[in-house]
């Protein structure tokens, strides 16, 4: 891929865009994480995301019950067995999130200039006047003259069933509110979505904290996205409760921005997290809509410096009824991955969409064609700059491992990393080939019994755009003798063989210790 790199700001000849892609063996460098559901359970289809290239499984508990998602996850894991492509597994929280429940299921039909009033009394049924609401303390937080948007759970956007209310009165625990715009709700479960307005609502609700201390710890979740983080604090006391539960001290926390309010405590939400989940899908209802962008490319760039995985989300709505994305949203992923992001997240097209499998591959290909024009050269600058000097010792090697493989053409990096940060670094320089992160076990304690690591940190990576992981034989001490050097690197490059990333003659970068000194070198394949 990385031989015919074009760019975008050189010339391009119009015929080469016609030129078919190569296939190559992963579908693009960038991640897809999709939110299994009703449309997406089974193993037949799991199977099909997974070779489409699904490596994240997103689970959210904004609906459905433990047992429900714990059939899902077994139909996960048999597909995972079956079509051997590794998955890491995301718990979704609820948080502080405003739902109108629609027990009856039936449809709801609001009318332009009506009111509707929306309360607190869970007793009541929906219906066109009356919609109950899981929180009592809308009416103190509102007041008139505010938007409210109430929409189908997971609202794509390109739906018309969702609707603007004009909050115009509050009675008691009660907010009466105009309509705006005529629609009909469909569905059991609808967001509501008070525009720029503080929610009194924890961040990790008892029903979170019940999820992640059962359904958690019995799946060892490898990632928690922390929906609504509005403040470092929220991460620090989600990363507390982690810390206390079995083996989930290890699970990383992306921190879901998906309000104003997290957006403008952006930069100390990053410094505690391990990962950003851009949620464009309620952070563009609570933004205008020209400023979108904006945040997407400033967030992204941030991340991207920092280091850490960043993944944005409602890039092909209109896919969860159609086999072709709009052209507008064809563009939005390829900006996206322009812009910098690690991973895409589909929800509704994955969820309850009639192309789950269709959906992952049109987004893969897109990913790739974008990829291929990054400018990795002056994104390398950037990055350089931005680190500044004296550079720490791993994030020089990391950057030379990366700038030695595109000088000699590598098809691949291998790296060696235990705690995973190694590879994370390298991949922070966004190499134009694949970063094989070969994860080596280190043998562990914890007083009552051992055990080995690496499990949580090569899956870890298949959140990061370029990483692909392999997770070494524990039986290779994680001393690195060149002995051991050797044998893992020939069972690294066998597996770069099996799966067509490496091929005879090939030149390929290697980063590991030797004794204790951290050495990048580059070898070339014998046939
Ligand atoms: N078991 C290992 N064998 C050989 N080299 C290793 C091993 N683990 C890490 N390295 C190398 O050591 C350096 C430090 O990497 P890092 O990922 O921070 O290590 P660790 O995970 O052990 O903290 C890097 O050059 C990395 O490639
Ligand atoms: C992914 C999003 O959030 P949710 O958990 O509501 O799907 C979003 O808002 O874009
Ligand atoms: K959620
Ligand atoms: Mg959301």
């Amino acid at each position: 891929m990385h031989s015919n790199h074009l760019l975008l700001e050189e010339p391009i000849r119009m015929a080469s865009i016609l030129e078919p892609s190569k296939a190559t063996f992963f579908p693009a460098m960038t991640k897809i994480v999709g939110t299994l559901g009703p449309r997406s359970r089974s193993v037949e289809i799991i199977s099909g995301c997974l070779k489409a290239g699904m490596s994240v499984a997103r689970f959210d508990f904004s609906w459905g019950d433990a047992e429900y998602h714990q059939e899902t996850l077994e139909n996960l894991k048999k597909a995972v067995k079956s079509t051997k492509k590794l998955c890491a597994v995301m718990l979704d929280t609820v948080g502080p999130e405003l739902q109108v429940i629609n027990k009856s299921e039936k449809s709801i039909s609001l009318q332009a200039d009506a009111t509707v009033v929306l309360t607190p009394d869970q007793g009541q049924e929906s219906s066109s006047e009356l919609l109950p609401i899981n929180f009592d303390g809308l009416s103190k937080a509102v007041k008139p003259g505010d938007t409210i948007f109430v929409g189908q759970y997971l609202f794509t956007g390109s739906e018309t069933t969702s609707v603007w209310l004009e909050v115009s009165e509050l009675k008691g625990n009660d907010v009466v509110c105009v309509i705006k715009n005529t629609a009909t709700l469909a569905g059991s479960l609808f967001t509501l979505h008070a525009s720029q307005i503080r929610i009194e609502l924890p961040t990790l609700s008892d029903k979170d904290k019940e999820t992640i201390s059962s359904w958690g710890v019995q799946n060892k979740i490898d990632f928690l996205s922390l929906s609504y983080t509005r403040h470092a604090e929220d991460v620090r006391e989600a990363r507390d409760f982690l810390s206390k539960m079995g083996d989930l001290y290890q699970t990383q926390i992306f921190a879901k921005i998906e309000n104003v309010e997290g957006l403008t405590h952006f930069d100390e939400i990053l410094q505690e997290a391990d990962g950003i989940i851009l949620s464009r899908g309620n952070l563009g209802i609570d933004l205008p809509p020209e400023k979108v962008f904006l945040f997407q490319k400033a967030a992204l760039y941030k991340c991207n410096m920092a280091g850490k995985p960043a993944v944005c989300t409602r890039v092909v709505d209109s896919m969860t009824d159609n086999l072709r994305p709009t052209r507008a949203e064809a563009t939005d992923v390829a900006n996206a991955v322009l812009d910098g992001s690690d991973a895409i997240l589909l929800g509704a097209e994955t969820l309850r969409g009639l192309y789950p499998v269709e959906t992952i591959s049109t987004v893969g290909k897109i990913c790739a064609e974008a990829e291929k024009v990054f400018n990795q050269d002056l994104y390398f600058k950037k990055t350089v700059k931005y680190v500044g000097e004296p550079m720490t010792h791993l994030e020089s090697i990391a950057s030379s491992a990366v700038r030695a493989a595109i000088k000699v053409k590598a098809s691949v990096i291998i790296c060696f990393t235990s705690s995973g940060r190694a590879a994370r670094l390298i991949a922070k320089y966004r190499p134009t080939m694949p970063v094989l992160s070969v994860v080596i076990p280190r043998l562990k304690t914890n007083q009552l019994k051992w055990s080995f690591s690496g499990a949580f940190e090569a899956r870890q990576s298949l959140i990061v755009r370029g990483l692909f992981p392999m997770l070494a034989d524990p039986r290779h001490p994680a001393e690195s003798t060149n002995a051991t050097n050797e044998s893992v690197l020939k069972v690294a490059l066998d597996h770069g063989k099996a799966s067509g990333v490496v091929k005879p003659h090939d030149r390929v970068v290697i980063c590991q210790k030797v004794g204790d000194a951290s050495v990048v070198k580059i070898i070339e394949l014998e046939d």
